[in-house]
């Protein structure tokens, strides 16, 4: 919440600074600055007391100053920026498996930049434990789980406010239907989040996608012609850099066309809390951690071992030799003993 106090006495330079979106609340209240960007505020809108603009506005000094903080709070919490948004970890507290029998684990606290996988077998009930952490649970689901939000009871804001989404999910399917370039795409998609740097952005994104998929993509490529690797590698770079939510939830990143490894450096290293549900080997193994779900419920929390992270990359070795042969076989080519290597 802003007050009328803290801006005040500030110079309007630094509350442009502060706040990029402020210019639009001058322009619609034709406030002009013109040279005197650096005077205070309370000091710029004397103008305001006098009587005939008092008349022409029908707001005095005080007003517009009110109206002005209650802008700045609003759009803080428009685009999830207000000061108690910093989440820096999310606690699960234990609820009930399928048979309703109380969870293996007494508190189970994840961090920022944590890697965090979620095993079991088909329909045991990894997404369900997605969704939990989305919904930020409070005793409130089939499974009885509770969410709590930097060790706090989860504040229920979460659920509603757009630009208070605790979390992105990337999902499988990501079907573009817009006809737009990929530039226009991010394009938009910066310009809502009302960044500064549009341009910057726009670069950064792409880069990072086309770092991420396996075929390159240019930044006039019409989204809609994207391959399902570039749509994802381009979802997962929008969400690192553009997306406010501090967790992201992934419901198992297939393999075809991008570098995983890359996609998951990527969103720890803008300190997001990554969870993602997954049947593959070299993805549980890649998290820090692995929840090993049973009948709907956490059975066990193992960290990843030094000798696990060891036998990841002879893994990858595998799944090198893997995606090379399915390469091969798609441009019709015959397979022979010592292609596979070992
Ligand atoms: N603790 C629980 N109590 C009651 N129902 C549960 C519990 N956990 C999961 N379920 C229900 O079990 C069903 C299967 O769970 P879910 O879809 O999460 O499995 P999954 O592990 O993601 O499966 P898959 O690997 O096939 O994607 C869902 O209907 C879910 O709501």
């Amino acid at each position: 919440m802003i007050t009328t106090q803290d801006i005040q006495q500030k110079t309007i330079a630094d509350l442009f600074d502060q706040y990029p979106f402020l210019p639009g609340f001058f322009e619609e209240n034709t406030l002009e600055v013109d040279g005197q960007i650096n005077e205070k505020l309370d000091d710029f809108l004397n103008i305001l007391d006098d009587e005939e603009e008092k008349e022409n506005r029908a707001m005095d000094k005080a007003q517009v100053i009110e109206s002005m903080a209650e802008y700045i709070t609003q759009m803080l919490a428009f685009l999830g920026e207000d000061e108690d948004e910093g989440v820096n970890s999310i606690t699960l507290l234990p609820g009930t498996n399928k048979s309703g029998e109380k969870e293996q684990f007494e508190e189970l606290t994840i961090n920022k930049s944590e890697i965090v996988c979620i095993v079991g077998p088909t329909g045991s009930g990894k997404s369900r434990l997605l969704a939990d952490i989305e919904w930020v649970a409070q005793n409130d689901t089939p499974t009885s789980r509770t969410i709590l939000v930097n060790g706090e009871e989860g504040d229920k804001k979460w659920r509603v406010t757009s630009g208070h989404k605790l979390v992105a999910q990337l999902s499988q399917n990501m079907n573009f239907v817009m006809d737009l370039s990929v530039y226009e795409f991010i394009e938009l998609h910066a310009q809502s989040r009302l960044v500064e740097d549009v341009e910057g952005v726009i670069q950064k994104i792409f880069e990072q996608a086309n770092n991420l998929a396996g075929e390159k993509f240019s930044l006039d490529t019409p989204i809609t012609s994207l391959s399902g690797g570039q749509s994802r590698a381009l979802m997962i770079a929008d969400t690192a850099i553009l997306s406010k939510s501090p967790i992201i939830l992934i419901d198992e990143i297939e393999n075809a066309g991008i570098d995983r490894k890359k996609a998951l450096e990527l969103l720890v290293g803008e300190e997001k809390i990554v969870l993602m549900a997954t049947h593959d080997p070299i993805l549980a193994l890649m998290g820090d951690r692995r929840i090993v779900i049973k009948n709907g419920g956490i059975h066990k929390v193992i960290e990843t071992s030094g000798d696990e992270q060891n036998l990841l990359s002879e893994l990858e070795r595998m799944d090198n030799v893997i995606q090379n042969m399915r390469t091969r076989l798609r441009h019709g080519e015959i397979i022979r003993q010592e292609d596979i290597g070992f």
